[in-house]
């Protein structure tokens, strides 16, 4: 679904600035190495997986698992449950572990995510003010009534110019 009831905003990220956000957490990440370097990324599929790819590039970690949590159907939470684990013997408590994810909301999937690493360092590309204290980096907060639609569930199209657009 992308209608919003009135008082909810939408914050539209093109493909652009999802790779320039994504290298500005990399960059932000370079102060954060553990001893011995990050040992693998965790991707939290599927909107974690393109910034991972991008942070695992731009970091040079071959080492990319990834680990599934259903929350979501469209804009309705539900439970959050790990519906695919990443390789254990890989990842163990998480030490030297790069979570990420491409935002956190309310900070219920990382909870899950956590509780399962908990030595892991995660990182978001965004933040709402609800979960921002489940991530350890990120890069741009916007309000928690904020939607945040990104290029992988938008399309371009025609929009009537704003003169003579309730005609
Ligand atoms: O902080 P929360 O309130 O838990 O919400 C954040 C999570 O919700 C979205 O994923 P979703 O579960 O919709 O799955 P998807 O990544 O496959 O789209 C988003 O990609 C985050 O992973
Ligand atoms: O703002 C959002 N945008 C896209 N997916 C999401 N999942 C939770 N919150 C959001
Ligand atoms: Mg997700």
């Amino acid at each position: 679904m992308t209608d919003l009831l009135p008082h909810e905003k939408g914050f539209h990220v093109s493909w652009d600035q999802l790779h320039r956000d994504a290298r500005a957490l990399s960059w932000r990440l370079q102060s954060n190495v553990p001893e011995g370097g990050w040992r693998a990324v965790v991707a939290i599929t599927r909107g974690g997986m393109a910034p991972a790819m991008i942070v695992a590039r731009e970091l040079d970690i071959r080492t990319v698992d990834t680990i599934s949590v259903k929350s979501y159907d469209h804009q309705t939470q539900s439970e959050p449950r790990i519906i695919k684990s990443p390789d254990m013997d890989v990842v163990g408590d998480g030490s030297g572990i790069l979570i990420v994810d491409d935002l956190v909301d309310t900070g219920r999937t990382l909870e899950v995510v956590r509780r399962a690493m908990p030595k892991a360092h995660v990182a978001t590309v965004y933040a709402k003010p609800k979960g921002r204290p489940m991530v350890d980096t990120f890069i741009t907060e916007v309000s928690q009534d904020t939607w945040i639609f990104f290029p992988w569930d938008m399309a371009l199209q025609y929009v009537k110019p704003f003169h003579g657009a309730d005609d």
